[in-house]
Formats: C-alpha cells, sequence, structure tokens
C-alpha cells in the first residue's frame, strides 16, 4: 500500500482544474499501457466542478472515451434521474458531454430500477457487475487506474460515514441505512474495495475539511475517520485546496 502524498492549489477553482488535467493524462497513460482505462467516480460540489473542467479541457479529445470503463463509489439511493444522483450530477457535468460506450457505464442501481426498491439487493447486483467485469480467475473486482473520492466534513468518503455499520462489512459493496448526511439510504463501496485501486485521489476544498483532512494525515483511526483508511495500491494523493489543507502536518507539505 503507498504512503500518501499531497499536492495544494490556490483555489477551488484551481483545485478543480488541476484535478481535471490529471485526470485526462491519467485515462491518456491508462489506455497507452492497457488499451483502456476505468475510473471511479464520486459525488459532491467539488467533483462535480472536476467533471465540468474535464468537460472544458481541449485536451479531453485525445482519451479514447469508448475504452474508458465508468464506476461509481457509492449513490444515493433515489430514484434514476434524480437531480441528486451522484450519476445524474456526473451526467449532466461530463458523461454526456464524451463518446463513451453506454455499455461500459455502471451507476449504481436506482431505487426504481430492476433491482427494486431494496438496497441491500442494489448492493449485491452491483457487487455481481463488479464481479463480472473483473478478470477471470482473480478477484471480485476489476482493476480500477483511479478511484476519485470527496471527502466531508466528517471524513466520510463514499458512503463510509465515521462509526457506521458499513466497517464491518465484509463485501465489497454495502447498503447503507442512517446515513447521517441526506438521503439516508446510500449504496457504497466499502474501504476494502476501494483500496484496491491502482490510484485513490481525495479530492477536497475548503476551511470545513481542514479538520478531516490534517488528522486523516496525522494517522486518525479509520472508524472514526474513513478517510484516513484510504489507500490506493500504487498511489494515495490528497488534491486539496489551501483552506482544506490548513491543517496537514508540515512533513507531508512537500507538494504545492
Ligand atoms: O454521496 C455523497 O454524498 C458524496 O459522494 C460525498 O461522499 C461527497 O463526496 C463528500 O461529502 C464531499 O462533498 P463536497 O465536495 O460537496 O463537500
Amino acid at each position: 500500500m503507498s504512503e500518501a502524498s499531497v499536492a495544494v492549489h490556490a483555489d477551488a477553482e484551481l483545485l478543480a482544474q488541476a484535478v481535471a488535467a490529471r485526470l485526462v493524462v491519467k485515462l491518456l497513460d491508462a489506455q497507452a499501457a492497457r488499451g483502456q482505462a476505468s475510473v471511479v467516480l464520486t459525488g459532491g460540489r467539488i467533483a462535480a466542478a472536476v467533471y465540468r473542467a474535464v468537460a472544458a479541457l481541449p485536451a479531453r479529445d485525445a482519451v479514447d472515451w469508448s475504452r474508458v470503463d465508468v464506476w461509481w463509489g457509492d449513490e444515493r439511493f433515489l430514484p434514476g434521474g434524480d437531480p441528486d444522483r451522484n450519476e445524474t450530477q456526473a451526467r449532466a457535468a461530463l458523461l454526456d458531454a464524451v463518446p463513451l460506450d453506454p455499455a461500459r457505464v455502471h451507476p449504481m442501481p436506482a431505487s426504481d430500477g430492476p433491482a427494486g426498491p431494496d438496497p441491500e439487493e442494489a448492493a449485491a447486483r452491483y457487487a455481481a457487475e463488479l464481479a463480472a467485469a473483473a478478470r477471470p480467475g482473480t478477484a471480485a473486482l476489476p482493476h480500477f487506474d483511479v478511484l476519485m473520492l470527496g471527502v466531508g466534513e466528517d471524513g466520510h468518503v463514499a458512503s463510509v460515514f465515521p462509526e457506521h455499520p458499513v466497517h464491518y462489512e465484509s463485501r465489497p459493496v454495502s447498503a447503507v441505512r442512517g446515513s447521517p448526511k441526506p438521503p439516508p439510504v446510500r449504496t457504497t463501496l466499502t474501504l476494502p474495495a476501494i483500496n484496491t485501486a491502482e490510484e485513490v485521489w481525495l479530492v477536497a476544498s475548503g476551511a470545513d475539511k481542514a479538520r478531516a483532512v490534517g488528522m486523516s494525515l496525522a494517522g486518525a483511526g479509520p472508524v472514526q475517520l474513513p478517510a484516513a483508511g484510504v489507500r490506493g495500491v500504487g498511489r494515495t494523493l490528497w488534491l486539496l485546496d489551501r483552506a482544506a489543507a490548513a491543517d496537514v502536518p508540515a512533513r507531508l507539505r512537500s507538494l504545492r
């Protein structure tokens, strides 16, 4: 597992632009190496700003979007097309603007979808979809080149919240009930599943994230602060604006 590294940008706008540029390069590099690329998306305001910035980058056309697999790290368990679904937000900000292969776009099930209104069934279906994309004879998950996460003020990532029973779920995808952030019912990759990604990028902006970011990087426990339990296989990268980086331990502030 990788040590965390930190990159700090002046403000939220520059952060979004820089993450967008990194993402385009990451997808290009993965396609050069493997012939395809896979990305795991997240929800939230800074993620939406990153997606809009990718859509606005001329270099996005260098990516062969028909060979990009798109997965989600978590989803709000709401009807298809609901504006609060992470899927709806990602489609509006980026996915509708690039020539993806619809068969390679893998949203988590909606509450009115074929999995029905049961989030446990939705989680099981998503786990099966992931397993179907895994390389034969390997783990239950496909290769993820890059997995992006927002970070909550309470240190949650995806829909893994502090002290929530989801921490004790051994399957890769879990239903979440009683989320402290609305809506209360969600589906999420668990931390062990998140940590199979080659690179994990934690993206956070704003002073209200400083405490959670600082404590995560200072070695807090993952049950209390889920972001502290995130480690990419090859790289764990915290991408922050200055306000979110205010409490980052000095020894980690090498990249700016
Ligand atoms: O489903 C969700 O609610 C999001 O996936 C959530 O985990 C988000 O990423 C963080 O709360 C950060 O969101 P902001 O960037 O809006 O602060």
